[in-house]
């Protein structure tokens, strides 16, 4: 396979690096990843997160262990392994099953040439959301974002984070809000790390400032990402998606979500197909990071911790994807089911 380099994954002189997300935004460190047990763990540790990033991390470790001589039957049995490391973002399915469809047809040697392809497509997807997102937004606008949609959970610039720097590189004026996003905190370690190395203008909040800014009209547009599309156009993402949605509705602030079409899940009929991941207690009960680890609950505190909450369609002002940006009527008509 050859050489691919991103800002959070590469692939170089024949062996595949993460940069341990876990440990931003104070260290930058490259793991090796050589095995599925590593790179399962690694996506389970959110060490490497992000609906399409997964997906490509787990493509690219296959193709490695096709590289280091598995047989067919060796590598099916991994990729359905890595298949199930996170439940939620559908990127990940997807790309294993393009993966084991290659498998299946050109043997173990085609499946460098699929992983490359995912990847590039994935730069190409971002590029294409990006184009279509910036033409909405106006210069001068505050967004505010939820967790992290930027180069750390993709293999380009992003998904609403891509569109945000395309406003930029249009010459607009624009300043970002940054939900912080509890309990793992992407916002305010990942989202705040990629505004700076993007010169971006951007305000860190917490999530449970969101309400009194919009009601103080300081938020133009909400961009948000997702890890899974539905048929009926409902999504899911990070926890507190819904709450955003919800409050800008209130608010009459436009919503978009912004997602390639490897997050569509046409199969999954709404929202509440959507398998929601449910996550360690100790992420509520306290924070870690590269700064350590804190508890502030009492041991044994009951925790309800999902990683994700479902947005229903009928919040959503639009749906930016890489073939276009899509209006509810157009969503209710059917239209996710035929990109
Ligand atoms: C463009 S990434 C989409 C999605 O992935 C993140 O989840 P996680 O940090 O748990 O991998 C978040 O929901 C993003 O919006």
């Amino acid at each position: 396979m050859k050489d691919l380099l991103a800002t959070s994954i590469k692939y170089q002189h024949g062996a595949l690096y993460v940069l341990d997300q876990h440990q931003l935004p104070h260290q930058e460190q490259w793991l090796p990843c050589d095995s599925s047990d590593a790179m399962i763990a690694m996506i389970k540790k959110l060490q490497i997160r992000g609906a399409p990033l997964i997906g490509i991390g787990a493509s690219l470790l296959l193709a490695h262990l096709s590289e280091q001589g598995l047989t067919a039957d060796e590598l099916h049995t991994q990729a359905e392994r890595l298949r199930a490391a996170r439940p939620t973002a559908v990127n990940l399915m997807n790309c294993i099953d393009r993966m084991l469809a290659t498998l299946e047809n050109e043997g173990p040697a085609g499946l460098s040439r699929c992983a490359e392809q995912l990847f590039e497509e994935d730069v190409d997807l971002c590029n294409r959301m990006a184009g279509f997102g910036a033409e909405l937004i106006s210069d001068g606008a505050n967004i505010l974002t939820h967790c992290n949609t930027g180069s750390l959970a993709t293999a380009g610039v992003g998904t609403a984070i891509g569109v945000i720097n395309a406003v930029k590189q249009q010459g607009k004026q624009l300043h970002v809000w940054v939900d912080e996003t509890r309990p793992l905190l992407q916002g305010g370690r990942l989202t705040t790390w990629e505004m700076a190395r993007l010169g971006i203008s951007h305000t860190l909040i917490c999530d449970n400032m969101a309400a009194s800014l919009m009601a103080q009209g300081k938020v133009d547009v909400v961009l948000v990402g997702s890890d899974r599309i539905a048929a009926n156009g409902d999504f899911a993402n990070k926890v507190g998606t819904y709450s955003l949605a919800v409050i800008a509705h209130h608010h009459k602030v436009p919503f978009y979500v912004v997602a390639p079409y490897t997050t569509v899940d046409p199969e999954c009929p709404d929202g509440k197909a959507i398998p929601i991941e449910q996550r360690s207690p100790a992420e509520v009960q306290g924070v870690s990071g590269s700064f350590g680890e804190v508890n502030w609950a009492p041991d044994h505190t009951p925790v309800y911790n999902p990683a994700f909450d479902v947005t229903p369609a009928a919040l959503v002002t639009g749906w930016i994807l890489d073939t276009g940006v899509y209006s509810p009527e157009q969503i209710a008509a059917g239209v996710l089911k035929t990109l």
